[in-house]
């Protein structure tokens, strides 16, 4: 049995650098996470990849053994015949052991010769026999506990092999014995989740390679100087050596981590070149040189990431991650966190990007070539086809200003019906979009896109039109600056309820299918009447003859929806059974709880069915529907019971042989301690109010430079 220890790159260690690690392993005994259990057996050395790690450890081995406290050492290496795997990692500690514990000695040796195969056995039975059982005949002695280490636990073959060489260790801890086991990897979930396990809970302690930009810069100045005094064509370069700036930058760039440090310190300090101009390759990382420059950091790079298990979604999410201006999504691929509240995945190191970023470094796993490009936009696409998830999103923008930064070609007409499959929600949604001038300008440069790409398909180059008309009727004091999208929709009836319920009762765009019933696919039908077998087309002078009606359909659903919140709650006892107002109430934090949300989305709805009364012709079966609401149900909230008088009595007037029947009946149903008893109706604000809102309809239609068919004329 040969000691499986890595001497070469111990040796390396007794160098410049070597205070370096002694300074972060004086922090080591200073800063474990957590408290410290003197009783713990178990030291776990974590950090990311390149963080420093292995340095440390065999700095620790070499100075535990020039104070004869060092047991063995275990340096794990991937893909290495015996040191990539378990099979021999109790057996080489258990050789070390013997040699260097005289007390040890015996004891082990004879285990072997009694049963030789004792080393091909299981782990656990490797540890408990040739280390625990041993040392514990010796636990009582009171001798200062030796010191085993393990580096690179990741690399060892096998996430279950590695689980069990923890639970072995943990295991053969339970009986006191004077060993104490310092192990070494990455914080990879599996190697945690063990370390977080109940039985691991407590039982021991953890440090954390963090990144320190104080040792890496302190470690480059070093190197430097020397590569400064030992290279010949240095002679005439001057002090500072690179000027501080310079440093500064690389320090930066280093993250913090020795990795980045050590690698272009190796590629400058080549004797065939002048470290001037190395040093220049290393500053541009888009100099096709650097290539090279970065070659053993590129292989870390390459070898972690083709061992992904989930290669054909690494793609997205590395694109979606390291996207140098917004990311799309906000990185969030449905990536599985060990931390619930910071789920975003971000750069360890910043070198990361540049070699994610540069086709020559990075080859077919590099994010800017187009093809993963669009393979990027396609999942985010089909994201955004399926149903609304706002804790998911950033912004829908994020993605349209990702889509459109493709260059035309061939490649993205497979994203074209993708484009056609958005769901309506995510165009519509309210959030978090503050301003709707924003929302249009991306709707407008999705179409520009489109029609720059020849393929595009013409119905989806329409329905981005037709969203886009339907935002500027949201925002028709834009007008000017919506016109950049042509918006050639037929009239019909359904377009006419459109832009009644958004010009004159104000509606939101995202409110109508709530407010209206309807779904946004009716909604983008009545755009395009043709695409609905029953829609009728307006002649285009008829719309001024159809409006009335529309605001007279419009009225009955509405009445229809105020005595249907009144059956449903059981007269406004059962609130909880209005949809509107709990959302109305969820939505808005200044409105007192349910009971108030209840009140104003039923005054919201005496007022729209008042002014659109108002606007309706005489017609008995919006009279008959006018008598079904609960008098209660209009007293409510008592502004609706004023404002449905005035309007209604207004209406009334207009019937060839008018009667107030209705009025009195209503009149009569005002509640006596109503708070509106105090102050008199006022029939001028109603009448001004009411003409405001028709008026602002009209501009609307002007505004959107509809044909003045489409107007009410008072
Ligand atoms: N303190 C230091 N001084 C000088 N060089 C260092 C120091 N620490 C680490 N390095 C160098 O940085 C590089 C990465 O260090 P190391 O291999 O120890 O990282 P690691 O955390 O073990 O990484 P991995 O998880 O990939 O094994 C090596 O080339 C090493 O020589």
């Amino acid at each position: 049995m040969d000691p499986e220890f890595d001497t070469d790159s111990e040796s390396d260690l007794q160098s410049d650098s070597e205070s370096d690690v002694m300074d972060s392993e004086s922090n080591m005994q200073s800063d474990c996470d957590g408290p410290a259990d003197p009783d713990t057996n178990i030291l776990w050395l974590y950090g990311p990849a390149g963080a420093g790690k292995s340095a440390i450890m065999q700095t620790l081995a070499s100075q535990l053994r020039d104070a004869g406290r060092l047991g063995g050492a275990f340096f794990f290496k991937c893909g290495h015949a015996t040191r990539g795997n378990a099979k021999t990692l109790f057996a080489t500690i258990a050789y070390q052991l013997a040699l260097a514990v005289p007390w040890l000695r015996t004891s082990i040796s004879r285990i072997v010769e009694n049963d030789p195969s004792i080393v091909v056995r299981s782990i656990a039975i490797q540890i408990q026999t040739l280390i625990s059982d041993p040392c514990r005949s010796h636990a009582n002695e009171n001798c200062d506990p030796i010191i085993i280490l393990i580096d690179g636990l990741d690399e060892c073959e096998g996430h279950e092999v590695q689980e069990e060489i923890l639970y072995a260790i943990h295991h053969s801890s339970k009986h006191p014995i004077p060993l104490r086991f310092i192990v070494a990897s990455r914080p990879e979930a599996h190697i945690r989740e063990v370390f977080e396990s109940p039985v691991y809970s407590g039982n021991y302690c953890s440090f954390n390679v963090e990144q320190s930009f104080d040792d890496v810069c302190k470690y480059l100045r070093d190197e430097f100087s020397r590569i400064h005094r030992e290279h010949r064509t240095m002679t005439n370069i001057s002090l500072p050596w690179p000027p501080p700036d310079v440093l500064e930058q690389l320090v930066e760039n280093s993250s913090g981590h020795f990795i980045y440090a050590s690698t272009i310190i190796k590629f400058i300090d080549d004797k065939n070149y002048r470290p001037t101009e190395r040093l220049a390759v290393v500053q541009d990382p888009n100099n096709s040189a650097s290539e090279s420059a970065f070659d053993t950091l590129d292989q870390l790079y390459m070898t972690i990431l083709s061992s992904a298990p989930r290669q054909s979604q690494l793609i997205p999410i590395l694109r979606n991650s390291v996207n140098t201006e917004e990311p799309p999504f906000c990185a969030r691929c449905d990536v599985p966190s060990e931390d619930k509240d910071n789920d975003e995945i971000f750069s360890h190191h910043a070198s990361f990007v540049d070699f994610l970023n540069n086709p020559d470094r990075s080859g077919s796993l590099c994010v800017g070539i187009l093809n993963n490009r669009i393979s990027l936009a396609r999942y985010l696409l089909q994201f955004v086809a399926g149903p609304l998830q706002r804790t998911n999103i950033y912004t829908l923008s994020n993605l349209i200003h990702f889509i459109v930064s493709l260059p035309p070609s061939g490649g993205v007409a497979e994203l074209f019906p993708l484009i056609g499959s958005v769901n309506t929600d995510y165009i519509f949604d309210p959030f978090p979009y503050t301003f709707y001038r924003e929302k249009y300008d991306d709707l407008a440069s999705v179409i520009s896109w489109l029609k720059k790409n020849p393929s595009a398909p013409a119905d989806v180059i329409q329905l981005w039109e037709d969203y886009a008309f339907m935002l500027s009727i949201n925002m028709p004091w834009f007008a000017e600056s919506t016109a950049s999208v042509k918006h050639n929709v037929s009239p019909s009836p359904e377009l006419l309820r459109t832009l009644v319920s958004m010009g004159l009762l104000r509606y939101q765009l995202w409110e109508l299918p709530t407010k209206l019933d309807l779904t946004w696919t009716d909604l983008m039908c009545s755009l395009r009447p043709q695409f609905n077998a029953d829609a009728r087309v307006l002649p285009v002078h008829q719309p001024q003859t159809a409006l009335p009606w529309v605001t007279r359909d419009l009225a009955l659903q509405l009445i229809r929806k105020m005595v249907k919140n009144h059956v449903d709650t059981n007269g406004g006892v059962n609130l909880s059974a209005c949809r509107e107002a709990v959302m109305l109430s969820n939505a808005e934090v200044f409105l007192h709880g349910i009971e108030s949300a209840y009140s104003i989305s039923q005054y919201w709805l005496g007022r729209d069915i008042s002014y659109l009364v108002r606007l309706s012709p005489p017609c008995p079966v919006l009279y008959r529907e006018l008598q079904s609401i609960p008098p209660s149900g209009i007293w409510l909230s008592e502004p609706s019971g004023y404002t449905l008088i005035h309007h209604v009595s207004k209406w009334l007037e207009s019937f060839p042989n008018s009667t107030m029947e209705l009025i009195t009946f209503w009149q009569q149903a005002m509640p006596e301690h109503g708070c509106y008893h105090t102050s008199t109706p006022n029939a001028d604000y109603e009448e001004s109010h009411w003409r405001d809102c028709v008026g602002y309809y009209n501009d609307t239609i002007v505004k959107l430079h509809l044909p003045d068919s489409f107007k009410f004329i008072l």
